[in-house]
C-alpha cells in the first residue's frame, strides 16, 4: 500500500457497499483516484436497483479516465470489471476482499460470486501493465457481506428449486 489516499479509499470502498446493501443492492462500492490520491469519483453497485446484472461498482467508474489511475475496491474486481479494467487507462488495482473468501461469504447465491477467476489472471492479458494490490485487511470489508448472501438462490437460478 503507497501513502497515497488508497487507505482512506478502500475504508470509503467499503462504506460504499455497506450503502449499496442499505439500498437493496449487492454490497459492493468502489473509489477512483487520481494518480496523486485525489479522489475522481465513486460508486455503488446498483444491481438490483437498475435491475442491470452488469451494474457493478467498479464499471460504473471506468468511463473517462485519466492517464494513471488508481481503481480502489471494496472487493476483487470480477472477471467482467477486470476485462473491462483493461480497456480503460487505470494502472493500478487495490482491493480489500478477495474473490475465494467472497465466494466462501456467498456460499453458492449464484447471485453472488458467479465467476471465481482472480482479476489477475484477466488483467495480466490487457494490453498494459496493471499493478495490482489485495486482498488488503480493511475493517467490515468482511462483516458488509455477513447474512446478505442466500445459499438457496442457486437451485433458484439453476431452474432446481421451486
Ligand atoms: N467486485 C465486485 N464484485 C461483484 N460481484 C457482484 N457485484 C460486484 C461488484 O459490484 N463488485
Amino acid at each position: 500500500m503507497s501513502d497515497t489516499g488508497e487507505p482512506g479509499a478502500l475504508a470509503r470502498a467499503v462504506e460504499l457497499a455497506g450503502q449499496a446493501r442499505a439500498r437493496g443492492d449487492h454490497p459492493f462500492g468502489a473509489v477512483l483516484l487520481d494518480a496523486a490520491g485525489v479522489v475522481l469519483g465513486e460508486a455503488r453497485n446498483t444491481v438490483v436497483s437498475d435491475r442491470d446484472p452488469t451494474a457493478h461498482a467498479e464499471l460504473a467508474l471506468l468511463r473517462a479516465v485519466p492517464g494513471g489511475a488508481t481503481l480502489c475496491a471494496s472487493a476483487e474486481p470480477c472477471a467482467m470489471c477486470a476485462g473491462a479494467i483493461g480497456w480503460s487507462t487505470v494502472s493500478r488495482v487495490v482491493y480489500a476482499l478477495g474473490r475465494a473468501e467472497l465466494a466462501g461469504l456467498t456460499a453458492g447465491d449464484g447471485e453472488g460470486a458467479r465467476t471465481s477467476l482472480p482479476c489477475r489472471t484477466v488483467l495480466a492479458a490487457a494490453p498494459h501493465p496493471i499493478e495490482v494490490e489485495g486482498p488488503v485487511p480493511v475493517p467490515g470489508a468482511r462483516e458488509v457481506h455477513a447474512g446478505y448472501w442466500m445459499p438457496q438462490r442457486a437451485d433458484r437460478i439453476a431452474g432446481t428449486a421451486r
